[in-house]
């Protein structure tokens, strides 16, 4: 994508000057809420046209081969509009005939091995509303993976799941990485801290860095710091914004800091890790 921008009226910019590329593999999307995020991914899946700038998948152009581009995508949008009242079975089927599946035996084949695909198969003719959060993402994946996409784009996934539903998720994401490019939104680190290895951090309708994490980890080598302040002291720190963690003990508070220098007497440089270097290109710490 080159120079993309958006606007909503006159006013809001929700993105600016965007120019992102991706290959094969899982490309984690990192940013604080309002950073453009989804503005983004609703541009690439062809819902919403950006007000400048372009997007190209190959030879195939947003906003001139958008019928072309949807047969090569799935989405996973924000929020889906699941029908509670069907089965994950039905659910699946339907949207495969929206698809243009029309053959029924050739449909209910590919229904089930989606099912099986993300582990839904014992759930097939549950109705969805009985579903867990997570049960409801994978059945998301399911339907955008319906039309074996080369490129999926998955908004925000784990919002809203427990820890264990996030890591069988992530897996799945994981997995099907390996064959096709998948975009995923974040703004939680550890959701893309492992399996990703190529990101894109965003913020305010900008994007702050493009790479790989080794190369973002190198951005903040020495520039982390942990140490202990006195409960009075907090609010004297300078750079509060580049507050990574803070953590209560019985004297005042265990922090850990991104700061360019030592920021408090008793501070010690620390190894950098991906949650630091996020609040170093984002500002987006512990205001304390
Ligand atoms: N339909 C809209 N009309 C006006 N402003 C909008 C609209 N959609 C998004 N915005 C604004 O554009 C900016 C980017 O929003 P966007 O939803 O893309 O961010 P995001 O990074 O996906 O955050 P979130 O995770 O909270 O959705 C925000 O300031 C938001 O308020």
């Amino acid at each position: 994508m080159t120079s993309l921008s958006k606007r909503y009226g006159s006013e809001r910019v929700a993105l600016k000057d965007i120019n992102l590329a991706f290959g094969k593999g899982l490309f984690g999307l990192l940013g604080p809420n309002g950073a453009g995020k989804s503005t983004l991914m609703q541009i690439m899946a062809t819902v919403m046209p950006p007000t400048g700038g372009t997007v190209e998948y190959g030879s195939y152009r947003i906003g001139k081969n958008d019928h072309e581009i949807r047969r090569i995508l799935g989405y996973l949008p924000q929020r889906l509009g699941l029908y509670d009242k069907l089965t994950g079975e039905e659910f699946l089927n339907y949207i495969a005939l929206l698809k243009g599946m029309k053959d029924s035996a050739a449909r209910r084949i590919k229904v089930l091995e989606m099912l099986e695909r993300v582990n839904l198969q014992d759930k097939a003719r549950r109705k969805i509303k009985t579903y867990s959060g997570g049960m409801k993402q994978r059945i998301g994946i399911a339907q955008a993976l319906i039309g074996d996409p080369q490129v999926m784009i998955v908004d925000e996934p784990t919002a809203g799941l427990d820890p264990e539903e996030r890591i069988r998720f992530r897996d799945l994401l994981e997995e099907l990485g390996l064959e096709r490019t998948i975009l995923i939104s974040t703004h939680i680190v550890a959701d893309i801290e492992t399996s990703c290895n190529a990101l894109a951090v965003m913020n305010k309708g900008e994007m702050v860095y493009q790479g790989t994490i080794p190369q973002l980890l190198k951005k903040v080598d020495g520039k982390v710091w942990t140490g202990q302040l006195e409960e009075g002291d907090l609010h004297g720190l300078v750079n509060r914004s580049g507050i990574v963690s803070r953590r209560k003990t019985a004297t005042g508070y265990d922090i850990r800091i991104v700061a360019d220098a030592c920021p408090f007497y008793s501070a010690i440089p620390a190894v950098p890790g991906l949650e630091d270097a996020y609040i170093f290109l984002t500002g987006s710490g512990h205001h304390a």
